[in-house]
């Protein structure tokens, strides 16, 4: 074979990876759906397939089907594999363990992944198939998320609330794991703050973090009312004030926008 031909195939598998490269999502959801980290993570060690079959939530797994789900899992280093000792009758069996990937997809462990891998794929994928007619001028400025759902993507959280209850776990998810190098970081930043607002700060775990490391510092999360609910009390040292902050944001000598890790 040609290095023409060679390179015609590699280019060929690379685009077989990112037609079908949604396997990936759907594989990794169905794990994490059935707690096959939890499972190996709670048994301490590697597992064979007949040892996992036998914890997962359903009555029966059909055995060819998840072996050739941990097997494509494998492929993309969600888990690792031990071959079996084809001379010891009692370890025949290959072995599923954890990878640094699965591990965070461990419910027990601190900055799991779970609430991100559990969004509703649904909602997400609809306005994809609409990513072309969006490029179209004739769109004039609708996103294909509006054209599906008719609204902007942060407002429909609010009105499919299944929906944007999963996205502010997934946002809070991701929020536990950065602060602790946000604070450390801008240590100083924070310390001379006296007021702070969370701009679109979801459910408010910045702003508690901040108030903990730095109870001098006055907190407030500022969110949509579906996120947020006004509330004055002091709920981990952060006062709520909900609204758009288009129309409206609370006044602090110092404004926080993180939009994502
Ligand atoms: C990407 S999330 C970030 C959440 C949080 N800051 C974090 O880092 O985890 C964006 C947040 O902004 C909020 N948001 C979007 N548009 C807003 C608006 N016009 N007024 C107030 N909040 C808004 C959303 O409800 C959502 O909670």
């Amino acid at each position: 074979m040609g290095q023409g031909d060679e390179m015609e195939l590699e280019a060929q598998a690379q685009i077989w990876k990112y037609i079908f490269s949604f396997v990936d999502s759907f594989t990794l959801r169905s794990a994490v759906e059935l707690g096959i980290p939890d499972i190996i993570h709670s048994q301490g060690r590697p597992i064979t397939l007949s040892q996992l079959s036998a914890c997962l939530p359903i009555d029966y797994a059909n055995p060819d089907r998840l072996n050739r789900l941990m097997r494509y899992l494998v492929s993309i280093g969600i888990f690792s594999r031990e071959h079996g000792s084809a001379d010891d009758e009692d370890d025949q069996e290959d072995k599923f363990g954890l990878t640094c990937l699965s591990k965070l997809l461990v419910r027990k462990l601190e900055n799991n992944m779970v609430p991100f891998s559990m969004l509703d794929f649904k909602v997400l994928m609809e306005p994809w198939y609409h990513l072309t007619w969006s490029l179209d001028g004739r769109a004039s400025g609708v996103t294909a998320f509006e054209r599906v759902y008719g609204t902007k993507f942060w407002d429909y959280a609010g009105q499919d609330l299944e929906f944007g209850e999963k996205l502010n776990e997934a946002m809070a998810c991701d929020t536990s794991s950065t602060m602790p190098t946000l604070l450390q970081q801008f240590n100083q930043v924070f310390a001379d703050m006296s007021s702070v607002v969370d701009v679109g700060g979801g459910t408010g775990t910045a702003a508690m973090a901040i108030a903990k490391s730095f109870p001098n510092v006055k907190c407030t999360v500022f969110d949509h009312p579906h996120v947020v609910v006004d509330d004055q009390s002091d709920s981990g040292g952060v006062a709520k004030v909900s609204g758009d902050m288009f129309n409206f944001i609370p006044r602090a000598d110092n404004l926080l926008l993180k939009v994502g890790a």
